[in-house]
């Protein structure tokens, strides 16, 4: 199997040979940039012994996190998958700035977070748009923040526009929009500022099966083309579906039930450039979504029995 039982190592997906825990060369043939992190370089993102303890409004304490180590190398799709609510948008938080930990480090670019980064991007299940804003100015509105001029700024939004295929949608507000124009939006407002780090929480669960899986290629693509002159961003997906963990990423966290902690990590060495709806026919997708399975179903099981003695 090719799971690391309990934590993962810092800096540990695979052998000094390149080899990982299997022994077998990881197939990272992604098309654009970004295949792995230059020798000496600090990991993308890493966790060690973190854990994150809230109050809750009774005083009670509440450890949502427990004890997390999980290294993302530079230019790493990594997907992170786990009970419901067992701790993964806090996992995201502590890596965005937005929480510290109560306990442990983490660090981006082997600095330690002490704030939002602005080379830290964020896509939500929740659309983050102004709605008095059109599109384009949506678009706009980050690299404004950032101190880009106007004429400028609206020139990279019309660019990712396009790239997103929503050049004939500048005009519109975001009321106009379907949820999975909308999330086109939100890909283009968070690829515009140029991400080193992308944080993804469940970013495509509202939409349809099909656009899911449209949106999960196009995402493929503007990651792997997103950065012509850098490594690719490195992306943290939290998702609840494992189909869309295996399809998009390098390699799939299965999180303990609540309070998270990682339970085991497999690699995914389906070759890029990948199409979702295609690669989850191949037997290899088969055989991974199985082992993962056989992983993460303990914990919802775990997750599910818990509810049940609170409900009753
Ligand atoms: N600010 C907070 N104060 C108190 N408890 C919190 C806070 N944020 C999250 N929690 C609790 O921490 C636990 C983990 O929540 P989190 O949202 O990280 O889980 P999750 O795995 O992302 O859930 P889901 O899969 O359902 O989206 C939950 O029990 C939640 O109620």
């Amino acid at each position: 199997m090719d799971s690391t039982s309990g934590t993962t190592p810092p800096h540990d997906d695979s052998k000094p040979d390149g080899r990982d825990h299997a022994g077998r060369t990881p197939a990272r043939t992604r098309t654009g940039t970004g295949s792995g992190a230059p020798p000496g370089t600090a990991p993308a993102v890493e966790l060690r012994g973190a854990s994150k303890v809230f109050r809750t409004p009774s005083g009670a304490a509440h450890t949502a996190v427990r004890d997390l180590d999980l290294t993302v190398a530079q230019g790493e799709f990594v997907a992170v998958v786990g009970p419901t609510g067992c701790g993964k948008s806090t996992t995201l938080t502590l890596v965005s700035g937005l929480e510290e930990p109560t306990e442990g480090e983490v660090l981006v670019g082997g600095e330690p977070v002490t704030g939002i980064r602005p080379d830290v991007g964020f896509v939500f299940q929740q659309d983050a748009v102004f709605p008095w804003r059109t599109v384009l100015s949506n678009v706009a509105a980050g690299p404004r923040f950032r101190g880009v001029p106007k004429d400028r700024a609206r020139q990279r939004a019309r660019d990712w526009l396009g790239r997103v295929g929503l050049a004939a949608f500048a005009d519109r507000y975001p009321h106009q929009l379907s949820g999975g124009q909308r999330k086109r939006v939100a890909l283009a407002q968070t690829f515009v500022n140029d991400p080193a780090i992308l944080l993804m929480d469940e970013p495509f669960s509202a939409l349809d099966v099909q656009t899911r899986a449209l949106m999960s290629d196009e995402l493929l693509d503007l990651w792997g083309g997103s950065r012509p002159d850098a490594a690719a961003a490195s992306v943290v997906f939290v998702t609840h579906d494992l189909e869309e963990a295996i399809a998009l990423a390098d390699k799939v966290v299965v999180m303990t039930a609540g309070p998270a902690t990682v339970k085991a990590v497999f690699p995914v060495r389906l070759p890029r450039p990948r199409k979702v709806e295609s690669v989850r026919l191949e037997p290899e997708f088969v055989e991974i979504h199985r082992e993962i399975w056989a992983s993460l179903g303990e914990e919802v099981r775990i997750t599910r029995e818990r509810g049940a003695r609170s409900d009753h």
